[in-house]
């Protein structure tokens, strides 16, 4: 039985938590359908102090913006979005539109088409991520999809220039200003200013992520990406200081971030706990690290390396790393989470900004139904038939009609029985549905 060394918060508070973000996030969303921009500028004046004359950038602000930025800043910006765009354009080839000829004169295909529009939602509440633009942009961009919205929150009161410098290298052609739910209400409902897109992806807090999920049905969400969630799975063959490095290097994300130890060494798991402490006392960001720790941390204490498997699977965390002696078995074993991060050579920082896997990833056990952001996410798979011979047309309308009519569908069966009698030269009588052979004889 796994031992817990360390607990966070009790299941029915982290609940609580969550219903009490539905019900902000209902009203805002109710606020921005019903009054539109007007909505949308009350909550951006309330939630980030900025009252701009329009929400959307102009060329010329977008320029004003990106000359703010370093020529340093810019190609570190470029490189990340090389890397990227490499993986997503291998990933965007491995989808192939297909056709076959199932059988005689029957020709079944399926097309890949891009969603037309989207709202990227870019995240800059706590710290401007400017490594999301290019997770949401530029991937949209690989996949052809013509329209791309993107929306950060200002950052001290303005948009923050290396966050517009990614989204219009990354191929935006709207940028808006707009953080929170106002940004993703606006972007799915429209406004009078705001014309609205087919899908929203991106990643946010516990509010963005909720209105996504809300809005979902109105228009297509990429997945539940909310705060971040670090898991490390490692073994005797690493120290306490990596493991301490890599759970407080995500728990600063905010003050609702769960990093998770799971380890078979009492050794490791104690030496963490204490680097944790250590850590903490130096860390600039330790302020919302140690608030995350302190109630969503967990040290975890398994009898084997099934154990660990088992309890990882369970916790589906958003990022796994794995440290110990044989990382490749859980590669091969594990089939919930977020994104695997192998070795300790590599960690979720690199994956976070540069490596070239997306960092829009889910959230609360959601890795149990979907992998995170990626080209495929933008493309919609549409199936199409066609009947090429009379033979065909026959034979699969004979069938059709019948199961047609196990169902009492009797109009249904009209179409294939149509189609019989015109291609196959069978008389069968409108409206009986019956099988036409014996219709026919
Ligand atoms: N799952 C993923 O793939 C992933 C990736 C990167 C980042 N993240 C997460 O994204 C989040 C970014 O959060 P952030 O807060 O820094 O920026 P954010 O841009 O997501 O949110 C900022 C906005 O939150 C809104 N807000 C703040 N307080 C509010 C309140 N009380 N009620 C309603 N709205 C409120 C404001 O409108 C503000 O503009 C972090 O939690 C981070 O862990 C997740
Ligand atoms: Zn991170």
């Amino acid at each position: 039985m796994a031992e817990y060394l360390k607990r966070g918060k009790p299941a029915a508070e982290r609940a609580e938590d969550d219903a009490r973000t539905r019900e902000t996030v209902e009203g805002l969303l109710a606020g921005i359908e019903a009054r539109g921009d007007a909505a949308v500028r009350e909550l951006s004046a309330k939630f980030d102090g900025y009252e701009p004359r329009a929400f959307r950038l102009t060329a010329s602000e977008i320029e004003a913006a990106m000359s703010q930025v370093s020529a340093r800043e810019m190609e570190d910006i470029r490189f990340a979005q090389t890397q990227i765009r490499r993986f997503a354009e291998a990933q965007r080839a491995s989808m192939t539109d297909i056709e076959i000829e199932t059988m005689p004169g029957v020709i079944l295909g399926h097309k890949n088409i891009p969603v037309n529009s989207v709202g990227c939602y870019v995240p800059g509440g706590k710290f401007p991520m400017v490594a999301s633009a290019h997770m949401s942009v530029l991937t949209a961009k690989v996949a052809g999809v013509k329209r791309i919205v993107a929306s950060a929150p200002p950052v001290n009161g303005k948009p923050h220039p290396a966050i517009v410098a990614a989204m219009h290298e990354g191929g935006a052609d709207e940028i808006l200003v707009l953080g929170g739910v106002q940004a993703v209400g606006a972007m799915a409902l429209g406004t009078e200013s705001i014309r609205p897109v087919d899908m929203l992806v991106g990643p946010g807090n516990a509010f963005v992520a909720e209105a996504k999920r809300q809005l979902f049905g109105r228009v297509g969400i990429d997945l539940f990406a909310g705060p971040t969630e670090t898991c490390v799975i490692a073994d005797d063959t690493v120290d306490g200081e990596i493991c301490a490095t890599d759970l407080l290097g995500q728990a600063e994300h905010g003050y609702n971030s769960p990093a998770v130890l799971i380890t078979n060494s009492r050794r490791l798991a104690e030496e963490t706990l204490a680097e944790i402490d250590r850590l903490l006392q130096i860390l600039p960001t330790a302020e919302t690290a140690r608030v995350s720790w302190a109630d969503y941390g967990e040290v975890i204490l398994c009898d084997g390396y099934d154990e660990m498997l088992a309890v990882s699977e369970e916790i589906a965390s958003e990022h796994i790393q794995v440290m110990t002696d044989r990382d490749d078995w859980f590669l091969d074993n594990m089939t919930s989470y977020g994104a695997l991060f192998l070795g300790p050579r590599t960690n979720v920082a690199n994956g976070d900004k540069v490596i070239g896997t997306n960092h829009t990833l889910p959230t609360k056990k959601a890795g149990r139904y979907t992998g995170g952001l990626w080209v495929g996410k933008f493309l919609k798979t549409h199936s199409y038939q066609r009947i090429v011979s009379d033979e065909a047309a026959t034979l699969v309308g004979e069938y059709g009609s019948r199961l047609c009519m196990l169902e009492g569908f009797v109009g249904h069966a009209e179409q294939c029985n149509i189609r019989v009698r015109r291609y196959g030269g069978l008389n069968v009588p409108y409206g009986k549905g019956a099988p036409y052979r014996e219709a026919a004889e």
